[in-house]
Parts: C-alpha cells; sequence; structure tokens
C-alpha cells in the first residue's frame, strides 16, 4: 500500500491526556477545581496573577518490559497480573507541585534521567500521569517537533508535518511558511531533503517552525544547545518575544547559561524529586553544589 503525505499526519498524539483546562482568563483556577479535588497540600495559588499551568502532585510511572520496550494502553491490562515476568516500573516523577503564571520562562534543571523531559511531556499531554493532575489554560506546544519530520521530505513539505503536529490548520501553516523559511535561513535549502542539511540548519528548520506562532503555553525541550552562536542569539531573543506576550515557557536545558538568559524562575528535580523552585541563579547554585557533592 502506498502511503500518501497526508496519510503521514495526525496532529491529535493523545488528546486523552491533554491537561484539564483552567477555562478562560476571568474564571479562576479555584473557581474550576473543587478544594476537595486538590490533590497537593503544597499547592498555592496566588489569586492576584493568572496561573497559566497548575501541576498537582504529579506522578508519572513508566512500566517497561526488560526487553526495554516500553507498554502502552494495549499492554496495560496485562500488567496488572502481578506474577507477569520481565517488566519492570520506573517511577519517573514522584509528586511535583507548583503553578506558573502568565508571562513566566520557567527552566528545568536535573541530573540526566531525573525526569524533566517526563514532566514536559505530561504538561504537554503526551505521557499521562499515574496519580495528580496537570491542568493548562490553553493546549501546551511542545516545541520539540523533531519526531513528527520526515528526513526524506523536503524543509517546506517537513514544515507542513510540523505544523501539523503541533496543532495548527493547513491555512495556518500555509500563512506563517515564508516567515519559518526566513527566520531558519533556508531560502535556498527548502525543496532539498532534509537529511541532506546539516544537524544546525535543521535545528533552525524546527526552533523555526515551532516559534513561528503565538504560543499561550509553550514548551522547549533543549532546543536552545543547538545551532550556531548567531543563531542561539535571535532563538533567545525570540523566546524572551514569545514570553512578553503573555506566553509562559517552559525550557529544559543542560545550558546553565541559556536557563540563566532566558529564565526567571526555575526548577531543579532529582531522581523524580522536585528539590527546589526559585530564582534561576539560587537554584543553579544550589544544583551544582549538589552536582559537586556527588563527585
Ligand atoms: N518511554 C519511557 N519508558 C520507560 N522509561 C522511561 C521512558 N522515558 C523515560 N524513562 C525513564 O524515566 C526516567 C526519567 O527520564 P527523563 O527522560 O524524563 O529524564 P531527563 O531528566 O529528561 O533526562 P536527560 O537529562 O538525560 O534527558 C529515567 O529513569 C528514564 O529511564
Amino acid at each position: 500500500m502506498r502511503i500518501s503525505f497526508d496519510d503521514l499526519i495526525n496532529p491529535d498524539l493523545h488528546p486523552e491526556y491533554e491537561p484539564a483546562p483552567i477555562f478562560s482568563d476571568d474564571t479562576s483556577f479555584i473557581d474550576v477545581v473543587k478544594p476537595e479535588d486538590i490533590k497537593s497540600s503544597q499547592l498555592n495559588i496566588d489569586s492576584s496573577r493568572n496561573p497559566v499551568v497548575v501541576v498537582d502532585n504529579l506522578h508519572v510511572k513508566y512500566e517497561v518490559f526488560s526487553s526495554g520496550k516500553a507498554v502502552g494502553n494495549a499492554g496495560a491490562r496485562r500488567l496488572l497480573q502481578p506474577k507477569l515476568k520481565g517488566v519492570r516500573s520506573v517511577h519517573a516523577l514522584k509528586g511535583i507541585t507548583f503553578v506558573a503564571y502568565e508571562n513566566e520562562s520557567i527552566g528545568v534543571i536535573g541530573s540526566n534521567g531525573s525526569g524533566k523531559s517526563t514532566l514536559l511531556k505530561a504538561i504537554t499531554g503526551l505521557t499521562p500521569p499515574s496519580s495528580g493532575a496537570v491542568y493548562a489554560r490553553s493546549r501546551p506546544s511542545l516545541l520539540g517537533v523533531g519526531a513528527a519530520l520526515i528526513p526524506d521530505l523536503s524543509g517546506d513539505k517537513n514544515i507542513t508535518l510540523g505544523g501539523l503536529a503541533l496543532g495548527y490548520n493547513r491555512e495556518e501553516v500555509e500563512a506563517m511558511r515564508e516567515d519559518i523559511i526566513k527566520f531558519a535561513e533556508l531560502e535556498e535549502f527548502i525543496d532539498l531533503p532534509m537529511r541532506t542539511y546539516s544537524s544546525g540548519m535543521g535545528a533552525r528548520l524546527k526552533f523555526a517552525i515551532a516559534a513561528s506562532k503565538k504560543h499561550d503555553i509553550l514548551i522547549i525541550d533543549e532546543a536552545l544547545a543547538v545551532g550556531d552562536a548567531k543563531f542561539r542569539k535571535r532563538s533567545e531573543a525570540k523566546i524572551r518575544e514569545i514570553r512578553d506576550s503573555a506566553g509562559t515557557i517552559f525550557n529544559v536545558s543542560h545550558s546553565m547559561n541559556s536557563i540563566k538568559d532566558t529564565c526567571d524562575r526555575c526548577i531543579w528535580i532529582e531522581k523524580g524529586v522536585q528539590m527546589m523552585d526559585g530564582k534561576p541563579d539560587d537554584v543553579i547554585k544550589e544544583y551544582q553544589n549538589h552536582q559537586k557533592a556527588k563527585k
């Protein structure tokens, strides 16, 4: 069977896992979520500010076959049989609780495997919570569109794929196509297959696709670590622009400089446990002390 270009497009990844809505700006979170539904005693909402994402005692567990294969919904029933051999559970997030407000840019840091990507995936709705809850004002967009792109297709076709994967419709993708190409500086290369791009060119295209439209909630997973210094500067400026236009940004990075440059708040996770939430300089200092002590 020949697969058409349209068959490759599936923007609704896991709509059933999407965060529960907070509703509109003028409805407060407390109006929508009953106090008895709140799972963490640590959850304090500042009523003078607009909450955009509320993470309430979030736990995520992965069930993995020892062959290394993660189990999706289809296999979940079999996991209920306690004696099934070869199944391991990884408790990736252990009770994360925080409230993100409008105009905040939040860096997420932690050692390898500490749960940063899992947190971002749970906020986007790509990974379901095992317990606890995530609420969001609108559907968060994940900047890492890489998974949706196909190296054998041209940059131009990948703009369509990436845009649709982020939930935009075809008209919206057309409206932003020229700007994406220009921002990525790929005018001469846009008709070539993406596999012919250097890693920097590929990264610029991915960033340009995701940052092309105003996002209410934008989630960036290591996107700034790529590209040359000039592009990094422009992408950081773009991130500030998004944040200033009432957006909220989450940025996972191993680059402490990138966090310091683009974030005004920082959350540190270690082995799935929330260690600290505060000003980037303070949190990064504690994190680095902790890293040194480990050596
Ligand atoms: N799909 C998955 N199936 C099973 N286990 C997973 C899956 N994704 C992540 N994990 C496990 O969950 C834990 C947290 O992983 P995660 O990718 O969230 O960490 P991270 O902080 O983003 O790591 P890094 O800095 O290395 O990118 C790790 O122990 C990892 O092995």
